[in-house]
């Protein structure tokens, strides 16, 4: 049998227990079951992952280990670890893993050794840090830095910018953090006002070092720094992170002042790598190393755990189950942690980029779906805008609950409001509300019969509404880093069952290209018969009202 033919087996095995009657019901496996909770929740490090409110029964989760075999998820795993270039369309490895693992790991890609270029940076990462700290490196004017600027956008911003906010009650540092990604200049002109150039560090954010928003707004920032202190001066006010040393060095930064990191950290993946600078600058280089730290914890839990109890593959599993078996084409990710708000965007990113992909990794198209859409919002916010649809709407969109369990604040009320409503979302969108039970709550409030009946159908929620629940015993720095560690490694499973390949980003080109010439255009004036009528009218009417002449 080959490979491919046992793939499809177990697909189909997965696929036919989805079409069973019944197969989306969650209600029935507990009350079979008193037990589901405890066979179905599953740690991993300090993270407790609860996958019980889902419509996994033991069948369907032998079939999905089964595929999980199948699809050669443990090979895979180890062809990464390994550093094989399994981001084979780029012929890199994916290393990621190793950014965070201890040099004696031994990582290595092709001919070097990752660990050791790893750890070298690191060390001259730390050791900037901490002269910015101790006030050995300062601005022009002789002034301590206190804030520090990343420029930088996706990979090189949502990683550092969710940590930097998530994390904000354990700086120990001195420095404030800002993020700039957006081309859009209200941002840099919403930010100018609360910076003083004199003490203002400007990290440059950018893996390739060709990105066209994060040049520009490096150049207006530098532009900014120069009119204050100097054109001489101004690059002792900049630092950078790229893998492309030339033209960190054509842009004019020091290569003193340049970390670098290696083509097998892909964007998505990089807040652990040089990216991760303003996180040891707002933070202290010490709870960067836990963060690392909490990340490494992690990934030994999916290089080590066998499958049946691997976290982030069982997660894969769950995910190939709503999205193959039983049709869900999105997800929400709600954090019920205010300092979790950017969490549900670099995901977003992470999963997104990294799944949504239409072939496989040998260029056929793919056989089912792959990447959901993935949204969400802090909770209790997301209870009052989207969770409508989630409750009610026509297709169940599984959801995944964050909570914490102990707060860094001492108003003990609000953080017992926060979790029972965390609580009774997931167990709302499990139980659900019967026609019953509908009807006797209006009873009781003593509503005349007519009136029952015409707001019956409105009243009734389905119920057997997947979700899944992470609990971390306390955000910080080390718990921090096996969440996101959790998530990268789940995109990676779920990869290995879809047979693509989650480490490039081919879709994203086209539209870049094209902002080329629309940018001339929008300058000069459209090219006739250049684009669709649409683009070409919009393209018009923006000239127009920005006053500039009508081609004749
Ligand atoms: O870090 P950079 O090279 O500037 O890239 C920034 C981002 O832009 C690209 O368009 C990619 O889609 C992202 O994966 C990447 O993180």
């Amino acid at each position: 049998m080959t490979t491919d033919t046992a793939r499809e087996q177990a697909w189909a095995r997965v696929e036919a227990l989805g079409a069973r009657p019944g197969a989306r019901a969650i209600r029935p496996l507990f009350a079979a079951d008193p037990r589901r909770f405890a066979r179905f929740a599953h740690r991993a490090g300090d993270l407790l992952v609860d996958l019980s409110k889902t419509s996994v029964s033991d069948a369907a989760l032998e079939a999905l280990l089964g595929l999980a075999r199948a699809c050669g998820v443990e090979a895979r795993r180890d062809a990464m670890a390994r550093g094989e270039p399994i981001n084979a369309t780029e012929r890199r490895a994916v290393l990621h893993i190793a950014l965070r693992a201890p040099r004696s790991a031994g990582f290595r890609a092709g001919d070097e050794d990752a660990s050791a270029a790893v750890h070298d940076t690191l060390a001259r990462m730390r050791a900037f840090a901490e002269a910015v700290h101790a006030g050995e490196i300062r601005g022009a004017t002789g002034e301590r830095f206190t804030d520090v600027l990343n420029i930088g956008i996706g990979g090189s911003d949502l990683g550092p910018a969710m940590v930097a906010r998530a994390l904000w009650r354990e700086g120990v540092s001195p420095l404030r953090a800002h993020y700039l990604a957006n081309v859009d200049a209200h941002a840099w002109e919403a930010l100018r006002p609360r910076l003083d150039p004199a003490r203002t560090l400007v990290l440059v954010a950018s893996k390739t070092f060709t990105t066209q928003e994060t040049l520009l707004n490096a150049r207006l920032v530098r532009a900014w720094l120069a009119a204050a202190l100097g054109e001489e001066q101004a690059p002792l006010h900049l630092a950078a992170m790229s893998t492309n040393l030339e033209a960190t060095g054509a842009f004019g930064i020091a290569p003193a002042r340049v970390f670098g990191f290696r083509d097998w950290v892909g964007g998505r993946f990089s807040l652990w790598s040089a990216v991760g600078l303003s996180l040891a600058l707002a933070l202290g280089w010490s709870a960067f190393e836990r963060l690392l730290a909490g990340a490494r914890t992690m990934d030994e839990h999916f290089l080590g755990a066998p499958l049946e109890r691997n976290v982030p593959v069982l997660m894969a599993l769950v995910e190939a189950w709503h999205v193959n078996a039983l049709g869900y084409p999105a997800r929400a990710v709600l954090p019920y942690d205010e300092r979790l708000a950017r969490l549900p965007a670099h995901l977003q990113q992470l999963e997104m980029e990294s799944l949504g992909k239409r072939v496989t990794l040998a260029g056929a198209p793919v056989a089912r779906a792959t990447g959901p859409v993935v949204f969400g919002e802090p909770g209790t916010n997301a209870q009052h805008s989207f969770m409508q649809l989630v409750h009610q709407g026509t297709t169940p969109v599984p959801v995944d609950f964050i909570l914490i369990a102990r707060p860094d604040h001492p108003h003990a009320e609000s953080h017992r409001a926060l979790l029972a409503n965390g609580l009774a979302q997931a167990e709302a969108l499990l139980r659900g509300r019967s026609a019953e039970e509908a009807r006797a709550e209006m009873a009781a409030a003593g509503l005349p019969e007519a009136e029952i009946a015409r707001l019956l159908p409105h009243r009734v929620f389905p119920g057997d509404r997947p979700s899944l629940t992470i609990l971390l015993p306390h955000l910080d720095a080390g718990t921090l880093g096996q969440l996101v560690a959790l998530y990268e490694h789940k995109v990676f499973a779920l990869a290995a069952l879809w047979d693509v390949n989650a480490f490039d980003q081919w879709g994203v080109e086209l539209g870049k290209r094209l902002a080329a010439p629309l940018a001339e255009e929008l300058e000069r004036g459209p090219r006739a018969g250049a684009h669709d009528s649409s683009t070409a009218g919009l393209l018009e009417a923006i000239r127009r009202a920005q006053g500039l002449p009508s081609p004749a």
